[in-house]
């Protein structure tokens, strides 16, 4: 492909049951009928739509330890990876519609399978993710992503059935954080542990979007320019801007800040698979509250795949002569 051609594999994921909020599997719905197949074209991008995931429904499924719906979790996650992994391998860049955060064990899963070497991991999200079964408050997944993934916290990670076809894939030095502001206790430890980079909203007022960008880059760089995973929760943006999400954070993300950030990542060259996750139709009080949120995550989107709002133009493009 010529350097800044994108073929952008589109997964929807509807699923929710990593957290107790329903509407969240409207999310892939809700985005793509904001027309971001059709953006994507229109700045030049292919793109394959490769429908929606159907889960399956699993009876029963009673928590293990504080672990909930373990059973809908890990046979969603497994069967998101292998769609990750086959949309990967046929030569698109993965894009993941959720659905909740647990998806990104799944996402994030099926990357790694699917490209020699490590991959880099950049979350953008309010929150961690990373609490393990046994640090968790609330039994949710998707505030437990992360531990399930992360090589150096395996041996806090207590045995769960379900999820023994996970192999943990991401080591600690290749991810960074953005836009933290509301980590449990125990999920500061663990950041702190394991030496994990974060740019939490104080670094962002402080440093700048633009240097936090750049210190990222330089960070996740260093050595080995290694494949960009980007987990991107839409609760990262102030909710003021995107309130239809299930857990909302005050003092989040500009709409610019959120769009720079992947408008820098882009232009790395080394976006290897996207996740969009947490936009949650019924969590808008009212239409133009999901409006915004949707239209926000669609532009989130445009900027990994190439929008620039100096603005664009066709590789091929000619004036009309007179
Ligand atoms: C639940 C509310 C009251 C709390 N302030 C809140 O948001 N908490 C976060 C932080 N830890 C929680 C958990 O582990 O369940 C929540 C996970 C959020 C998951 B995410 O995918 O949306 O990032
Ligand atoms: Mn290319
Ligand atoms: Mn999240
Ligand atoms: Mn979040």
């Amino acid at each position: 492909f010529k350097r800044d051609h994108h073929s952008v594999g589109i997964i929807g994921a509807p699923f929710s049951k990593g957290q107790p909020r329903g509407g969240v599997e409207k999310g892939p719905n809700v985005i793509r009928s904001a027309g971001l197949a059709d953006k994507l074209k229109a700045q030049g991008c292919s793109v394959k739509d490769y429908g929606n995931l159907c889960f399956e429904e699993v009876p029963g499924d009673e928590p293990v330890g504080r672990v909930k719906r373990p059973g809908a979790v890990g046979s969603a996650n497994q069967r998101l990876a292998h769609a990750v992994y086959t949309a990967k391998t046929e030569g698109h860049t993965p894009l993941m519609l959720g659905g909740d955060h647990s998806l990104a064990i799944g996402s994030i899963h099926g990357h790694a399978a699917a490209i020699p070497g490590d991959l880099s991991v950049v979350w953008v999200d309010a929150h961690a993710d990373i609490n393990t079964p046994l640090t968790t408050h609330t039994g949710n997944v998707h505030g437990q992503s992360m531990s399930y993934l992360i090589r150096e916290l395996q041996s806090k990670i207590p045995v769960i059935p379900q999820f023994s076809w996970i192999k943990p894939c991401v080591s600690a030095k290749d991810i960074v954080y953005i836009g933290l502001r509301d980590v449990d206790p125990e999920e500061h430890y663990i950041l702190k542990y394991l030496g994990i980079k974060v740019f939490s909203m104080t670094e962002v007022d402080g440093l700048g979007i633009a240097r936090v960008m750049e210190e990222t880059c330089d960070y996740l760089f260093s050595h080995v320019k290694k494949p960009i995973h980007l987990s991107y929760d839409i609760d990262a943006i102030d909710p003021s801007l995107t309130p239809a999400t299930g857990t909302p954070a005050v003092g989040g993300l500009t709409y610019r800040e959120g769009v720079y950030i992947t408008e820098h990542i882009c232009q790395t060259g080394l976006l290897s698979a996207v996740d969009l996750v947490e936009v949650n139709p019924q969590q808008g009080t009212t239409e133009a509250q999901v409006q915004s949120t949707v239209d926000i995550a669609v532009d989130v989107l445009l900027g990994c795949f190439g929008r620039r709002r100096a603005g664009n133009h066709p590789a091929d493009y000619c004036l009309p002569e007179p």
